[in-house]
């Protein structure tokens, strides 16, 4: 009797709590079609590993542009090239915003440029794209700065005597201290490499750790104490590097040298010229807009040079044509000095398949809406969380033939030039894409071209495939693999 009276109970509040969940949830006409979800959790529970392959499959069943309820948040995914392209150029001004979860407040203090909006993203925009761009500043270009971290990283690779070794951690450091250039003037000396490389190290996990279903569920943790609980401390540790330790203590040091040592008129380097240029200093929000720099140039890029070197050895041929190219094109032999404008068409094209095959940012960097909007006949209303499948756009077999198979040749026309294509969109589009996307189209290219005029890369005896999995999380990476890299 008392198990009758206590299932009735259950059975009842459970139907309650449902009642209660879909009054809560607002009605909106014209919605894009999507999946059931189930009460709270929505659509999360149907999820697979790699959040993009799932959306692809759902978009098939409902079109180009779908709702998906993940957790709290009302999702609308952009699943073509046409309806990314319509929300965020031609309808840019409505989907500049940033969605904001609890994650996204707790690791920016709502300061930065990651993921803020309205005017003060606009200033920090029009500021960052320039200061990127080494304008205004003293002393080397951005090119110049980008092939002594390349030389750098060639004397590490003759120090390995072509022993196999682990290229991603000096790699990343490389690609750290370029930012570190042009961002605080020096090069790490041995002792701010080591703390970089923590950090780094931090942001990285990190950013594994930020899977797509534990950002979406923040809501529904009890408390941010048990939500930095998760992954066996891991996330705590992150968030210690991130926020306190490296943040404070390092960027807060060098933001005050910069205002001890300030020349006004001989700005060195970013630092510099924010305290020149923006109107409202805070020191705060300086340190969290470098280190979103950090955070968003670090992995991306070194990861996308590991993609290309993985498919290289897998792709011997390939790696043969890319070689012959640079001996014909740079005349000087394994000394003559790449530019990024040297004519290189077919090892640009290996990079171009590259950033298709393996999207670096599959589902880009969520976007919001500022107000109701129509898009492609459908309604969406103001604060919907907007994710763009680049993955898809980069692998939709209507578009690409073969698109498992890595073919650099599609890039190129009849007469070996290279196609810029549009559907290659891994900086993602509008005036909300990269701000980093030339910086990293030059280290990539430059980091590229500067290993493979000196050295061929190779399989490791002992486990001759690299691993080609893509990984879930907000960065693809790919997984360590021992290189062996021997001279030419
Ligand atoms: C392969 C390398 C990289 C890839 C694939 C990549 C991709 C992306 C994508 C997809 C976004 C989101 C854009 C959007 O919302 O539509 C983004 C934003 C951003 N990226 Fe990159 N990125 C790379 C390298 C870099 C580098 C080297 C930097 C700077 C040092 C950088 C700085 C940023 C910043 C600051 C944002 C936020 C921009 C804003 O909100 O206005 N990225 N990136």
């Amino acid at each position: 009797m008392l198990d009758y009276l206590t299932f009735t109970n259950l059975a009842l509040f459970a139907i309650a709590l449902l009642l209660f969940y879909i009054w809560l949830t607002p009605k909106y006409k014209n919605l894009p079609p999507g999946p059931m979800g189930v009460p709270f959790l929505g659509c999360l529970p149907f999820m697979e590993t790699l959040a993009e392959r799932t959306f692809t499959k759902w978009s098939k069943k409902y079109g180009p542009i779908i709702t998906v309820q993940l957790g709290d948040h009302r999702t609308v995914i952009l699943n073509s090239y046409e309806a990314i392209e319509e929300a965020f150029t031609k309808k840019g001004e409505k989907f500049n915003g940033r969605f904001k979860t609890y994650f996204t407040e707790f690791a920016s203090e709502g300061l930065g440029i990651f993921f803020i909006d309205g005017e003060k993203w606009k200033e920090h925009r029009k500021f960052g794209t320039r200061a990127l761009a080494g304008a205004g500043m003293y002393g080397k270009t951005i090119e110049q700065r980008v092939l002594e971290e390349a030389e750098n990283i060639c004397h590490v690779i003759r120090s390995k005597n072509e022993e196999p070794f682990i290229l991603e951690d000096y790699l990343i450091l490389s690609v750290a201290n370029v930012i570190n250039g042009i961002t605080i003037k020096e090069r790490c000396d041995e002792e701010g490499n080591e703390n970089l490389l923590k950090y780094v190290a931090s942001v990285v996990e990190g950013i594994c750790l930020l899977l797509f279903v534990y950002v979406q569920t923040q809501k529904h943790m009890k408390s941010m104490k048990d939500g930095l609980r998760m992954g066996n401390g891991k996330v705590t540790s992150f968030v210690r590097y991130f926020m306190v330790i490296f943040l404070a203590a390092l960027f807060d040091n060098l933001i005050e040298q910069h205002q001890q040592q300030h020349d006004r008129l001989h700005p060195r380097d970013l630092i510099d010229l924010y305290l020149n240029e923006m109107k409202d200093f805070s020191k705060p929000q300086l340190r969290y807009f470098l280190k979103d720099l950090f955070a968003a140039g670090t992995e991306t890029s070194s990861s996308t040079i590991r993609w290309a070197l993985f498919y290289l050895i897998v792709n011997p041929d390939i790696q043969d044509k890319v070689h012959k190219e640079i001996d014909d094109v740079i005349e000087t032999g394994h000394n003559g000095v790449v530019r990024y404008d040297t004519k290189l068409p077919y090892t640009k094209a290996v990079l171009q398949e590259t950033y298709r095959i393996r999207t670096a940012t599959p589902l880009g960097v969520p976007r919001r809406n500022t107000e109701d909007v129509t898009l492609m006949g459908y309604f969406i209303p103001k604060n919907t969380q907007i994710i763009p499948n680049l993955w898809w756009v980069h692998n939709d077999p209507e578009y690409w033939n073969e698109p498992d198979v890595f073919k650099p040749e599609r890039h190129l026309d009849e007469e070996g030039n290279l196609i810029m294509s549009n559907r290659v969109i891994p900086f993602s589009i509008g005036a909300r894409h990269c701000l980093g996307e030339n910086l990293a189209r030059t280290e990539i290219f430059l980091f590229l071209v500067s290993i493979l005029q000196k050295f061929t890369v190779l399989p490791n005896p002992e486990d001759p495939n690299p691993p080609l999995e893509c990984s879930p999380g907000i960065v693809n990476s790919p997984h360590k693999y021992p290189l062996i890299i021997v001279p030419i």
